[in-house]
């Protein structure tokens, strides 16, 4: 990409550098405190308002880092060059799966944020493989340290000046919580430990306590993010803020009088107002030109009806409303691109229809549907089945429709004959197609969630099918032909029999009891109703085709179900512990006769 040589303009307290700001998400699970943390930095920081003010982005909050250095106060050491630290507010609980860029994430830095009282739970684990796939440094904040019993809040103090006002047994029971999140990370694949107690933040993950509430141990939050960014990513955020702007659609917004916007993080270069631009969607890429850039009014202008403000000109790393003609179909989570004069703008178009089209997936093969909100969710959801050796035989954003359907239900495997949408509707007729064809639709915005509800129904498909294999097994049976009870010599032979052993059902063939086979039986009744099988005990007819009486058998004789030598070998393996006494009795015999010829049969 050709760089410009315009120089993004320098906020007041900003040091002098080629750095641009790093970008920062707050992941963690529902109700874990994401919103209640970034409200605190604002806040605090705005109170702080003395040492240069925070700015106010359109999905994004910035602090600069003469305000950082405000709040830290005594905790600050070293000597950062990186301008501040932009934090995303995460829109939703689920859209930081579009927090993606061309390649990886859209955060150079992540905040995770763990309730320390709850530990672990699903988007917890859900954020850390999202950071995993994009090799996102990060940080964990054990928030809700004052819920712990017995806490005496010092009001935003810093970690170490808190705990001193903590008792002992306080101290211990906080000490606890730490040790359960960093056997958690272990068991993820992290070494972890108190921030405090590392001296390597590039082998380690450092957790940090706080409170969102009383603003405690967020200073220190704040100086360790300063710290990951400063080691990790001086070299990805370097001279980016000027050449032509990247950036990601966060949201696709309708605005009273501004029509279909675009909510964008810029990552990279500038946007001006202007400027041709290209911007991904489900079909082919739209090219247009920027009608105005937005940024949020200032507090101070509250008054004025028009909540947004026009710039000509912002530079990454920025939050900013794009307005422009012809973005209606634009697709949140994908790119945003600025083509330069000495550009090719089919070559821009190509480079971004193709972020889709690598995500997706559409293949012959047998496997699952998977259909996802945003491009970056079909990677993560991607990146999670095929960690999961899931096959997956198509994969696309969009919602689900009647074809996903119809072809779930081609899929000859009955454990792979199913839809998952990841924040997907869906479709009417999609619907009406699932009542024909029962193939299963798991819905959920939670990845881990929709993958277990996956993994509880294949393992119930996998019980239903052993079941059926099980059923499918012929079973060992021993019956009398009872003298003077034949109602027909042959074609069939129809004969009066007791259940000795075991059962007798239709469709089995009979062994006398010199082993050879004489026929099949093709109907049991009982007072003249067909019953299809009969247990020990019973006395029933069973017509037989095959033998005459009186030739092949005879009135008084012993005849065996004759069971498949396969069949045994699943008997003996895992059938044989839930055998009746008489069941047993007839296979023994059974066996006795079939051994008697050849010492290994079954075995
Ligand atoms: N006591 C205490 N309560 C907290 C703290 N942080 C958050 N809370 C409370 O926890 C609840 C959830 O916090 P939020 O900030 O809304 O959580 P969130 O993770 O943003 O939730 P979603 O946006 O719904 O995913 C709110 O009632 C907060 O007041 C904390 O440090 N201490």
């Amino acid at each position: 990409m050709k760089q410009k040589s315009r120089k993004a303009k320098k906020g007041k307290g900003q040091p002098e550098s080629d750095l641009r700001t790093p970008i920062v998400c707050v992941m963690g699970h529902v109700d874990h405190g994401k919103t209640t943390l970034l409200d605190k930095i604002r806040g605090t920081t705005i109170a702080d308002g003395e040492a240069g003010a925070i700015t106010q982005h359109i999905g994004a909050t910035e602090i600069p880092l003469a305000v950082i250095t405000e709040v830290c106060g005594p905790l600050f050491r070293g000597d950062f060059q990186i301008p501040g630290l932009l934090f995303i507010d995460t829109p939703g609980h689920h859209s930081f799966t579009s927090l993606r860029s061309r390649g990886g994430s859209l955060a150079d830095l992540a905040v995770l944020i763990v309730d320390v009282n709850e530990g672990f739970q699903p988007q917890t684990i859900e954020s850390i493989n999202i950071l995993k796939r994009y090799r996102t440094p990060f940080v964990v904040a054990a928030n809700k340290i004052d819920r712990i019993s017995g806490w005496l809040p010092v009001e935003g103090a810093p970690l170490a000046a808190t705990l001193k006002a903590q008792s002992e047994r306080v101290r211990g029971d906080l000490d606890n919580r730490i040790y359960e999140l960093v056997g958690e990370l272990y068991k993820q694949g992290f070494n972890s430990d108190r921030y405090d107690r590392i001296s390597d933040f590039t082998k380690n993950i450092g957790v940090v306590p706080i409170s969102s509430i009383s603003g405690e141990g967020v200073a220190d939050l704040l100086m360790v993010l300063l710290g990951l960014a400063q080691k990790f990513l001086k070299e990805n955020l370097k001279v980016r803020a000027s050449g032509p702007g990247v950036g990601t659609i966060l949201e696709v917004k309708e605005e009273r009088g501004l029509g279909t916007t675009l909510d964008v993080i810029l990552y990279d270069g500038e946007f001006r107002s202007g400027d041709t631009i290209v911007v991904g969607t489900l079909k082919e890429p739209i090219v247009t030109k920027i009608r105005a850039l937005l940024k949020p009014r200032p507090l101070s202008e509250i008054r004025s009806e028009e909540r947004f403000l026009p710039v000509k000109h912002v530079a990454a790393a920025s939050g900013v409303k794009v307005s422009a003609p012809k973005i209606e179909s634009a697709l949140a989570g994908s790119t945003i691109r600025v083509v330069s004069e000495d550009e090719d703008v089919d070559a821009v178009a190509q480079e971004i229809r193709s972020e889709l089209e690598t995500a997706r997936i559409d293949t012959e093969n047998v496997g699952v549907i998977i259909k996802t909100d945003t491009i970056g969710s079909l990677e993560a959801l991607v990146g999670e089945l095929e960690s999961k050796e899931i096959p997956i035989h198509a994969a696309d954003v969009g919602p689900i429709t009647r074809r996903d359907v119809i072809r779930a239900a081609a899929i000859q495997d009955p454990l792979y004959s199913a839809v998952l949408g990841f924040n997907v509707k869906i479709l009417p007729d999609a619907l009406t197609e699932v009542q024909k064809s029962d193939v299963p639709i798991f819905l959920s915005e939670v990845i881990y969630n929709l993958l277990e509800n996956y993994d509880d129904w294949v393992e119930d498909q996998k019980m239903r099918m052993e079941q059926e294999r099980l059923q499918a097994v012929i079973r060992p049976g021993m019956i009398r032909i009872i003298p003077d009870y034949v109602f027909r010599q042959s074609k069939p032979a129809v004969v009066g029999v007791q259940v000795v052993g075991g059962q007798i059902t239709n469709g089995v063939t009979l062994m006398r009891e010199d082993g050879a086979v004489i026929g099949t039986v093709k109907g049991v009744q009982a007072s003249g109703e067909n019953v299809g099988s009969a247990s020990v005990g019973k006395e029933v007819a069973v017509s037989i085709d095959g033998p005459t009486v009186g030739r092949q058998i005879h009135e008084g004789e012993i005849l065996y179900v004759n069971i498949p030598e396969k069949h045994v070998k699943i008997i003996e393996a895992e059938l044989k512990q839930r055998f009746s006494e008489d069941e047993l009795e007839a296979l023994e015999k059974f066996l006795e006769i079939k051994r008697a010829k050849d010492p290994f049969w079954g075995r």
